[in-house]
């Protein structure tokens, strides 16, 4: 069977295969945001088999196995591990195209050493030889960080978690990559959810502080922010659809809490007050202990009833939701900056036709003696592939500054993600070595060079502080 090279992946001429392999090829990974599970770091974990390192929990794959019409039994379902690894060889091969065609390759390459081309043909040959490679500790989740060179990698937590596993990483000592909780207080601010008292009632337990209004819950919010700093937060990150912004008082915020608090409905526009309110607050607390705030804007989840129901949220039943945003971003950040307390911020967008839009947006707002205070959001989910990332890194190169863009992250749930850094790196070392090609930038390599490995590790070191 012919083979699929990896190694000339998006490297579109000759002097983007000299910036790559000189310049951005080996700097360390920087994952900022991702779905990793600390647990399985903490201890170690041994992977059984390459279906439970590469195919449970990704969404990504789950959606074209189903776009396929493969049985849900052999992506979710009953199907053994091993069935389920065959299902997915077979339909390799249907991916052209599609990023996970490329990541698959990748994948099997930079973790097993496997070149060829997976499919239902030798499927069987590369089920056995990586799970004979999975028993070495080398491919354990915290020897997987220290393979790919991982400096930091920041997971995604609710602001009850306790913070055990990255106290217990922390504690033992052993593994050089950083391992830093986000706090991700999406629950705090969704409260038309059926299960927001309950929630209310696990916040005040976390933070031993009796929640019974809004002065109680914005002390427990600060009492969680102390706790996730002491334990190396210095990230947040809010999933929502449409970015909330209705200014309110104290007194309406108060009010719609006491509603929720008990058990009264909460109207769209009652929310969305509460919601900015809590922002504001939030974002007060994240510029006072020099946190980032992540804003993930426009994903509609969920929207497969009868799936959702069985298989719960991020099955891969979601998608991008269109929106406007530019009244509401330049709103919320300007009324964090009238006070000087606006954080750094990061806003991704899923509808892509924003990216112009943000760049323009949070250009208002730069400065604070920071370079790139401001960021406009890597290239996500949908678009985390060569049409996404390059429109991203266009828009922001055009609009904003590229120079000070704190590059990609892989925003898995799987081990065997690192190679996206892999890909984007290849795509930004084309993209300037187009640009040096075609005389839009001087021929100088070390300056470019340099440049990229700012965008690939360094801006990102400086950026977040962890
Ligand atoms: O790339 C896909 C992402 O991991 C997606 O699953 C996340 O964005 C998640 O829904 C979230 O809300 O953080």
């Amino acid at each position: 069977m012919i083979a699929f090279h990896t190694d000339k992946l998006l490297l579109t001429n000759n002097t983007a295969k000299t910036l790559f392999h000189e310049y951005a090829s080996q700097m360390p990974i920087y994952d900022y945001h991702s779905h990793l599970d600390q647990s399985k770091i903490a201890a170690g974990y041994q992977f059984s088999n390459i279906t439970e390192l590469w195919l449970n929990g990704d969404h990504y794959k789950w959606r074209a196995l189903r776009w396929l019409g493969v049985d849900e039994a052999y992506i979710t379902g009953a199907a053994s591990d091993k069935d389920k690894f065959l299902a997915w060889a077979k339909a390799v091969p249907k991916m052209a195209g599609n990023p996970l065609y490329h990541w698959t390759h990748l994948e099997l390459d930079r973790y097993f050493g496997i070149t060829d081309r997976l499919s239902e043909h030798n499927a069987e040959d590369i089920w056995n030889r990586c799970n004979e490679q999975l028993q070495h500790k080398s491919l354990s989740a915290s020897g997987i960080l220290d393979k790919f060179n991982v400096k930091v990698v920041c997971t995604t937590d609710d602001p009850v978690d306790s913070l055990n596993d990255h106290r217990a990483i922390r504690d033992q000592g052993k593994l050089s990559t950083k391992v830093a909780p986000t706090f991700r207080p999406d629950r705090i601010l969704d409260i038309q959810r059926a299960d927001f008292r309950d929630y209310m009632r696990q916040l005040a337990e976390a933070s031993r502080t009796e929640i019974n209004g809004l002065t109680d819950l914005l002390q427990a919010v600060a009492v969680r922010v102390q706790y996730f700093h002491e334990h190396g937060c210095r990230l947040s990150d809010h999933g929502m659809g449409e970015l909330p912004f209705a200014p309110a008082t104290e007194q309406e915020a108060s009010r719609i809490l006491k509603l929720a608090l008990a058990g009264e409905a909460v109207s769209k526009a009652e929310a969305e007050a509460y919601q900015t309110f809590i922002m504001l607050r939030l974002g007060e607390l994240y510029s006072k202990h020099g946190w980032t705030m992540q804003l993930h804007i426009g994903a509609i989840r969920n929207n497969n009833t009868r799936m959702s129901a069985l298989l719960g949220k991020d099955s891969g039943y979601d998608s991008i939701l269109d929106y406007h945003l530019a009244r509401s971003l330049n709103g919320l950040l300007n009324e964090m900056d009238k006070t000087d307390q606006l954080p750094k911020t990061i806003v991704y967008s899923l509808y892509p036709y924003q990216y112009e839009a943000i760049a323009t947006a949070i250009g208002n707002f730069q400065g604070g003696g920071v370079s790139g205070k401001l960021q406009l959001g890597a290239a996500w989910w949908f678009h985390d592939q060569k049409e996404g990332m390059l429109q991203q890194m266009k828009a922001l190169s055009s609009i904003g500054l590229i120079s000070t863009f704190v590059g990609m992250l892989t925003d898995s749930r799987s081990f065997m993600s690192f190679p996206r850094h892999e890909y984007f790196r290849r795509l930004l070392c084309s993209m300037f070595g187009t640009w040096m090609e075609e005389g839009e930038l001087p021929m100088d390599m070390e300056y470019a060079g340099e440049m990229i490995r700012d965008i690939c590790y360094r801006n990102a070191e400086a950026y977040f502080g962890i």
